[in-house]
């Protein structure tokens, strides 16, 4: 074998280190060019990015970008950009057209017209608004400018920053977009509320012939909470009444019902760019997020806050640019010139004389009534018309939420024309099945009289079940219409038990032939309830809470008005029904009525109210002329259809007129007297819901005799002569004796009277002298009684001397035949009606046997305290008055009762 020679070794080493050298730098020579071209394209990229950032444009004025894109290596980056630059442009150079087009058909006329268009001519608009309101035009090509509009009234709220120098523009820019929205729709359609936390003279001054109007609103700067209270209460209410319908809108109510409720609002504010007091700035936001659905945009100018609810912004850049974030940062927007003074203020005037001929002038009782009668159902709710606010009606509603009312206002503010208004307009809504009326006035006066068959219109309002006037000496007529009330709650309640339900829309369903009307109790100076440290007053407290509480479900409500303070004040240890009266009417000039803070009906018109279903707090505040419904032929021409399409003969209304003591004749419990069973003796009138009689009843039991107490003697004669009477009535000819003692001489004539009017009915009756008493008394005693006898003794006290003395030989006097004549009498059919002038003198007669027979008295210029001894030893409440009697029956009563002697003619 042969060894290869070193040098041809190290010549194959050499060889191969030198491939190896070849092929590293192969290698490396590769890693540099792709490391180049990594970086060329970084760098290309960079610069597109720079481009970009700057536009094309903006890129051929940098002189180290224009450099940079003219480098070969970059060439790719020009190509592509200038291609993307030019499809993005054909692109977009249809949007101007596009928007053009848009704005067009979406914001017709004064939407978005040139003012030469529409300024001065009324709109029309009623159902929908146009979404979009030109504030000026911008640029983004040379394929000419497009017009620039925001959404407003149920889309957005708008929210603008100025920049030095630009409240004129703004202000400028509000008014034109303002009578943009004026003019397109029809007038009274959109209201505008204005505050300026810092103009103390004037907010947009321009539109002000408007403020005239329902359709401008302006508030003092420094008192936003009035404006925020008013914009709060309109959601609440616009929100209750649209979810009841079943709706989350004013909008989505107003399309399914074709018909516009409610106007749509925009409130302008303008801040300073503070913030707000965080109360205020908390009520803003929540506004803001419930006024759209409600209607209501606002548009807030300098308020560093953030609405909620959807907001556009306009910031302005100079007096005549702005940017927004309708179209956004980057397009400026060039805003539409200003229109001249003159020009928005003859359009505003001219607005103005549009809303004012449309609203009609003022407002007539007629305009309250619908167009047909009676076609309502009360089942939920009454909800009627009261008045107008500026052309539109303002509603009264009683219901849930709302069960009582208080109305205060001074004497001659209108209160008793607004309770004309009030239920004429719910009696020309609900038929009397729906509704019944309870009216009382505590008032001297006859202000609910007409609505009663009188002598000279023998009409009366249907509805009405009770008029009660006259009564400001007859508080327990009060008491008793309570009392009816608290019998027709107790009622109702087991009504509702019975068919399981809890209110009374539901036991209306559930007993669809059961007569369940809602009831209204009007009770005017109702004060008069509590003017008394007496039972009265306790009584009524009671009832009243009761009624107060649980009406509510049964549909019982309360309206109780009064001269406010006074009516006020008598609440005072009451809250319970002071609370419960959530709807509160505050007539012009009234205090206290509406929250303590509350000062609208201070400033309210005359022949206004304010009306407010939220316990009088300031943002349920609605202002309304009340129609005169109370002049001569107003109302009566309206109870007049109703009683011909209603009235019944059978259902009169009662009336109790306080001033006027009724006839025996007129009084349904002397109408159906007639002989048989045990007699009835009728006193005088009961003061009652009913037209009802105060009687006792002649049964053969003990006690069962009769005293009149007092001097007053017309009174005494009267109720005397109802006894006398009503038993005659009672009783065959012959069938009794009547045995006539009269020893008070000016009483003769009537006692006369009376007899000859027995007489003639052929009833045996006997005059008696102070002398024949005794014997005769005796003789009643000791004879068979061969048909009742009543005694009927006129002035006893007067006989007592003559009876009291003994006859010689005699064990007995004349007085205790008497005394037993009272004992036993009753028992053999012979009773005693006498008149005693004084407690005194009867007391006397009655000796010690006490006062068990004399079981019924009435009691007239006598004081209470005299009289615990006959009302069992009870604590007798009486300040005598003329016209009246207190009335106890020991056998039916637990205490006494105010009785109305009847009127009887003198003789
Ligand atoms: N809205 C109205 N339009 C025109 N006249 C009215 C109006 N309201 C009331 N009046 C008239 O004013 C007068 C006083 O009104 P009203 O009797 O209603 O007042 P009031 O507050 O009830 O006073 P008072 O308590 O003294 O009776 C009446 O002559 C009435 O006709």
């Amino acid at each position: 074998m042969r060894f290869p020679k070193a040098s041809e070794q190290r010549g194959r080493v050499l060889t191969a280190l030198g491939n190896m050298r070849q092929q590293l730098s192969l290698v490396l020579g590769a890693a540099t060019a792709s490391r180049e071209s990594a970086e060329t394209h970084l760098a290309r990229l960079e610069l597109e990015q720079r481009v970009v950032r700057v536009g094309i444009a903006g890129a051929a004025g940098d002189e180290d970008l224009a450099d940079a894109l003219r480098h070969p290596a970059m060439a790719a980056v020009r190509e592509q950009l200038n291609a993307v630059h030019a499809a993005f442009y054909r692109e977009a150079g249809t949007v101007p057209g596009q928007l053009r087009e848009l704005v067009e058909r979406v914001a017709p006329g004064a939407a978005s017209r040139p003012p030469s268009d529409w300024l001065g001519r009324v709109g029309t608009g009623t159902l929908t608004v146009p979404p979009l309101w030109r504030i000026g035009s911008s640029t983004m090509d040379d394929s000419g400018p497009f017009p620039v509009a925001v959404p407003l009234l149920d889309e957005s709220h708008l929210a603008i920053t100025s920049a030095p120098k630009t409240r004129e523009a703004i202000d400028s820019l509000i008014e034109g977009l303002l009578l943009r929205v004026l003019s397109s729709m029809e007038p009274g359609a959109v209201r505008v509320h204005l505050w300026d936390v810092g103009q103390l003279t004037a907010v947009l001054p321009n539109i002000y012939p408007l403020s005239r109007t329902s359709a401008v609103s302006i508030y003092d700067p420094t008192r936003l909470e009035d404006l925020l209270d008013e914009l709060a209460g309109h959601i609440r209410r616009i929100h209750a009444q649209t979810m009841q319908a079943g709706h989350h809108s004013l909008r989505g109510l107003r399309e399914s019902i074709g018909q516009r409720t409610e106007p749509w609002r925009i409130a302008v504010l303008y801040g300073n760019n503070e913030t707000l007091p965080p109360e205020e700035l908390r009520e803003l936001k929540r506004i803001a997020g419930g006024a759209l659905a409600a209607g209501i945009s606002l548009i807030i100018v300098d308020m560093p806050t953030v609405l909620g609810g959807g907001v556009e912004n306009i910031r302005l850049l100079d007096e005549h640019r702005a940017v927004t974030s309708m179209i956004g940062p980057d397009l400026v927007v060039d805003l539409d010139p200003p229109l001249t003074s003159a020009q928005v203020s003859g359009t505003a005037s001219k607005l103005a004389e549009a809303l004012i001929a449309k609203q009609g002038g003022p407002r007539s009782f007629a305009d309250l009534l619908p167009a047909e009668l009676g076609q309502e159902n009360s089942a939920r709710e009454l909800r009627a018309p009261v008045g107008f606010h500026e052309g539109d009606p303002v509603e009264v509603v009683i219901g849930d939420a709302t069960p009582h009312a208080l109305i205060g206002g001074p004497s001659g503010s209108g209160k008793t024309n607004f309770l004309y208004a009030l239920i004429g307009s719910l009696a020309a809504r609900y038929p009397p099945d729906e509704l019944a009326l309870y009216l009382l006035d505590f008032k001297e006066g006859v202000s609910f009289a007409g609505l009663a068959p009188g002598r000279r219109d023998n009409s009366w309002l249907p509805h009405a079940r009770l008029i009660g006037i006259n009564v400001n000496t007859d508080r327990e007529f009060g008491l008793a219409l309570l009392r009816f009330l608290a019998d027709e709650l107790r009622r109702r309640s087991a009504a509702a038990k019975e068919h399981e339900v809890t209110d009374l829309a539901a036991l209306r369903q559930q007993d669809p032939d059961g007569h369940w009307p809602r009831i209204v109790a009007i009770i005017d100076e109702f004060q008069y309830l509590f003017s008394g440290r007496d039972t009265v007053t306790n009584q009524a407290t009671a009832l009243l809470e009761d009624i107060a509480r649980r009406g509510r479900a049964q549909g019982i409500h309360l309206i109780l008005a009064s001269q406010d303070i006074a009516g006020i004040d008598a609440f005072w240890g009451k809250p319970a029904v002071f609370e419960q009266c959530t709807l509160r009417i505050a007539m012009p000039k009234a205090r206290r009525v509406l929250a303590e803070t509350n000062n609208a009906a201070v400033a309210a018109p005359k022949w206004h109210a304010v009306i407010n279903h939220d316990s009088g707090v300031a943002h349920g505040n609605q202002l309304a002329h009340v129609p005169d419904a109370s002049s001569k032929d107003i109302f009566s021409s309206l109870q007049r259809k109703l009683f011909e399409l209603y009235a019944n003969d059978d259902e009169r209304p009662r009336l109790f007129d306080g001033a006027h003591s009724p006839l025996l004749e007129h009084s349904p419990a002397f109408g159906g007297l007639m002989p048989g069973g045990t007699p009835k003796v009728l006193l005088g009138q009961s003061i009652d819901v009913d037209d009802a009689a105060c009687a006792v009843e002649l049964s053969r039991s003990p006690g069962r005799n009769f005293a009149v107490i007092g001097t007053a003697s017309a009174e005494a004669l009267s109720i005397m002569d109802a006894a006398a009477r009503s038993l005659g009535r009672q009783y065959a000819p012959h069938a009794v004796e009547f045995l006539v003692s009269c020893e008070v001489d000016r009483c003769a004539p009537a006692v006369d009277h009376l007899v000859d009017g027995l007489k003639s009915d052929a009833h045996l009756v006997t005059r008696l002298t102070a002398d024949d008493l005794g014997p005769r008394m005796l003789q009643l005693l000791e004879e068979p009684a061969d048909r009742p006898r009543i005694l009927l003794l006129y002035g006893v006290d007067a006989a007592l001397p003559t009876l009291e003395a003994k006859k010689p030989g005699e064990l007995k006097s004349g007085l205790d035949h008497f005394r037993a004549l009272l004992k036993q009498g009753p028992t053999r059919g012979v009773h005693t009606l006498g008149w005693w002038r004084s407690t005194a003198r009867l007391k006397d007669t009655l000796g010690f046997g006490g006062p068990d027979d004399i079981g019924a008295w009435a009691a007239l210029d006598v004081q209470g305290s005299e009289l615990s001894t006959f009302a069992a030893g009870q604590v007798v409440h009486w300040s005598p008055r003329p016209g009246r009697a207190l009335f106890f029956d020991r056998s039916t009563h637990v205490s006494p009762e105010v009785m109305i002697p009847f009127d009887r003619p003198e003789f």
